[in-house]
């Protein structure tokens, strides 16, 4: 089991993150337990900061809160001074209450209801990212009732097939996601925002999918849209001054992952997109990224107990775990590979393949297929790290299972973010009604 941050092997030989022993946590928060390693999130987004500038435009980070929000990941993301990707109301109104700066805002979404659309604008947030055709006429709408005018970006799909899963790639021909950049009526699009009474027109924005090893995926994207640009300026005089190049940079989960390295990723980026400013002079200022899991998917870690082991007939060894797929989607949902350790014997040598399960009422709830784990007894704490991305933000109340609590920790300290879901909390939006 790799480990990541601060998390290291404590002389007692436990499992410690942030400075604090993970036995320890758990006895104070129970199980299952999302645990956040809040130095390694600080470090992550300082190293992509450090990277990620230029001199010959301006360069900003948008955390994708996607992948991981609540109200104390906004506090952290507006102290390191990154602005916030949204793509709800639900996570717009984290950063409301959050106190997070709206002019720091970016709202995505392929169908943004009214009431998202409303909120964004009544707020004044920085940028509303279009998806489709039918949002400009939403927006111009929303916008002429408030008398109001609003900054936008367009997605463009610039057709780039990622090596990444089925699911999580968000461009290709076919993909749900944005304007084609092979669409006839682009031109179309694209002056009409540009001539729009209510709409201030800044750019364009792309995202070819998530988890992607290749930096000449977003290489190749980067490419497309500045033929296009230029395209652009040459034929209709349209000088688009910001590009948002999105996330899906990839990370480590299990043996055999290669991530790219995020500053040497980004420093190729910059170089790249500095070329393209230098060949195509078109005006261009602003160059923004939208990273989710690369900034905090390390940095989690969930905690389990162990309930019971189960030698099945067929000779496969199951471990059962406290929580599963309803803290953890992933597995099951795109056969995302984890690793796990026991936090207590994790330097012993003698390990046995098993099946690490989770508790819910489905075959597929199973968490790592085949972990070499040590010698597991009822009662141990599993650690399974890498899960602060799309994990806390994917679960559900299946089977009527309260979510787990939440802590950051840090420098010996473990703070509450999350606190764990009551059964009183299952039913509060539950009506009795007379039969
Ligand atoms: C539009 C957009 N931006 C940013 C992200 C964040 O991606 P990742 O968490 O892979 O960095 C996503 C998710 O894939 C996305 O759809
Ligand atoms: N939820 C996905 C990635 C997000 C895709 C968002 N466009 C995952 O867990 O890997």
């Amino acid at each position: 089991m790799k480990l990541f941050g601060t998390s290291k092997i404590n002389e007692r030989g436990n499992l410690e993150i942030g400075g604090i022993d993970t036995e320890k946590l758990t006895e104070e928060f129970g199980t299952p337990l999302y645990v956040m390693d809040q130095k390694l999130i600080e470090d992550t987004i300082d190293i992509m900061k450090e990277a990620f500038v230029s001199e010959r435009f301006n360069t900003q980070i948008a955390y994708a809160g996607k992948a991981f929000l609540t109200t104390g990941m906004v506090n952290l993301v507006n102290k390191k001074g990154l602005d916030l990707d949204v793509v709800s109301a639900g996570e717009l109104y984290t950063a409301v209450k959050a106190g997070f700066p709206m002019e720091r805002i970016h709202m995505h979404g392929n169908n943004k209801s009214d009431e998202e659309l409303n909120m964004a604008i009544e707020y004044g947030i920085k940028e509303i990212v279009i998806d489709n055709e039918d949002e400009i006429e939403k927006i111009e709408r929303i916008c002429r009732e408030k008398n109001k005018k609003q900054a936008v970006l367009l997605r463009i799909d610039p057709g780039i097939e990622a090596h990444t899963h089925e699911y999580i790639k968000t461009s290709g021909l076919t993909s749900k996601f944005g304007v084609s950049l092979f669409q006839e009526n682009l031109f179309d699009i694209v002056k009409r925002l540009d001539d729009s009474e209510f709409i201030e027109f800044k750019g364009f924005h792309t995202h070819i999918g998530s988890q992607i090893f290749q930096s000449a995926f977003f290489i190749f994207a980067l490419d497309e849209i500045f033929k296009y640009l230029s395209k652009l300026k040459e034929e209709l005089g349209i000088a688009v001054e910001t590009v948002n190049m999105g996330g899906g940079f990839g990370v480590y989960y299990a043996e055999g992952d290669q991530p790219p390295k995020l500053d040497e990723l980004l420093k190729e980026v910059i170089t790249y997109t500095e070329a393209m400013e230098i060949k195509y002079r078109i005006g261009f200022k602003n160059l923004y990224i939208e990273p989710g899991r690369s900034i905090v998917a390390n940095a989690g870690t969930t905690l389990y107990t162990v309930g019971g082991i189960k030698e099945t007939v067929g000779g496969k060894t199951y471990v059962f775990v406290d929580g599963g797929m309803a803290d953890n989607i992933r597995p099951a949902l795109y056969q995302a590979k984890y690793e796990a350790g026991i936090i207590n014997k994790l330097k012993d040598e003698d390990r046995k393949e098993i099946t690490l399960a989770g508790k819910f009422c489905e075959s597929g709830d199973v968490l790592i297929g085949n972990a070499k784990l040590q010698n597991a007894e009822v009662g141990d704490i599993i650690a399974v790290p890498t899960t602060g991305a799309y994990c806390y933000s994917m679960s559900s109340n299946y089977n009527r299972f309260a979510k787990p609590a939440l802590v950051f920790v840090k420098d010996g300290q473990a703070k509450l973010a999350v606190k764990r879901e009551t059964l009183d909390d299952l039913v509060r939006n539950d009506i009795i009604f007379e039969l």
